[in-house]
């Protein structure tokens, strides 16, 4: 199949060094050459720069589309650090990674509700893509369709140039492989160790002993839970633990995360622990999309963000802040 998944280059302009992997070299050492997860509560450094939204290509939205800027806050987010203001917007060029043809998703047990209609987006290799909205706009059902947990009711979902409408069942395994996937509940087993959380998605997809015993310690090493690995979930916080699915969702190095409301139950200053994570995992080249109502994180990093109202996209823009919700 072809990579349509991964970029051809690196987002962003703090050069570090880190180097785009190609899945098939993958085999032993695929976790990414960066360094491991800093301290979250370390020093932050001052909002960077102007936050003037670019490259909007579509915004509808009757509310305005950014909300408080940078010089309206009183204090500096803890999020400012990741802001990616100087950092090139992501070329829309070549085959998507993640393709929506007028989608429209209903669930039977609200036939007369669609939770998403008529969507119709293109999210392209190394991407960094938020999702916001209010509760209930349809978020998550974007995301279960892109995972293949629910299937479009008509239009058409293509990832990695698959048409999953069309995907057999017994094909989603292998769309799954490539596809990391981080939740607000962390999902871990309760009965296995940190260490057996992560190298159990390896076993999963088969892969030999010898592979786990390198890679597993790589990627907790990566997200700073080497000391940690024989610890059960219980016995770790809940920024440990999440750092745990990051571990598990990254370590088979699959080139598409999709992340819904991943620091949804993190306090600010170990939220930035974990989108330093996914930032730099996307700076290596991985497409991210995440659902998320945290609007200091977004208003700060200054991504792609699209906007669902009631099962519609009613804003697309580059660079982009949280917008007016009210409260959600
Ligand atoms: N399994 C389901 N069966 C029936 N309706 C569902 C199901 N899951 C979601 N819905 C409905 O689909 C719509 C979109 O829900 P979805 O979970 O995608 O929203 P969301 O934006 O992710 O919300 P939240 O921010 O609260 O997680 C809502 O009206 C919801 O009630």
């Amino acid at each position: 199949m072809a990579n349509h998944f991964r970029s051809t280059e690196r987002q962003g302009s703090g050069g570090d060094g880190m180097r785009l992997v190609p899945p098939s070299e993958n085999i032993v050492s695929n976790v990414p050459d960066i360094e491991p997860v800093e301290n979250a509560d370390e020093p932050q450094t001052p909002a960077a720069t102007e936050n003037a939204p670019e490259a909007v290509h579509v915004v509808t939205a009757s509310d305005p589309a950014d909300s408080t800027s940078e010089q309206e806050r009183p204090y500096t987010s803890v999020f400012a650090s990741l802001a990616g203001n100087d950092a090139p917007v992501t070329p829309h060029t070549g085959t998507p990674t993640i393709s929506f043809k007028s989608v429209t998703l209903i669930y039977p047990a609200q036939p007369n509700k669609p939770a998403l209609e008529d969507v119709s987006l293109d999210i392209y290799p190394g991407e960094f893509v938020f999702v916001v909205g209010h509760s209930g706009s349809g978020k998550s059902s974007l995301l279960r369709l892109i995972t293949c947990e629910r299937r479009a009711t008509s239009g058409q979902v293509l990832v990695a140039g698959q048409d999953l409408t069309k995907l057999k069942n017994k094909k989603v395994p292998y769309l799954r492989r490539q596809i990391g996937t981080v939740y607000q509940d962390f999902k871990l087993l309760p009965d296995k160790t940190v260490y057996e959380n992560v190298a159990f998605a390896l076993e999963c997809i088969g892969k030999p002993r010898a592979v786990i015993n390198v890679q597993v310690p790589e990627v907790l090493r990566l997200v700073g839970l080497a000391e940690k690995q024989d610890n059960y979930p219980d016995q770790l916080s809940g920024g440990e633990q999440q750092r745990v699915s990051v571990a598990r969702a990254m370590v088979n190095r699959p080139p598409l995360l999709i992340c819904d409301e991943p620091t949804g139950n993190l306090d600010p200053a170990i939220s930035l622990g974990i989108m330093k994570l996914l930032d730099r995992i996307n700076r290596e080249g991985t497409t991210v999309v995440m659902a998320t109502h945290d609007r200091e994180m977004v208003d700060s990093m200054r991504k792609r963000v699209i906007a669902l109202e009631a099962g519609h996209v009613v804003r697309d823009q580059e660079k982009g802040g949280y917008g007016y919700y009210g409260a959600l």
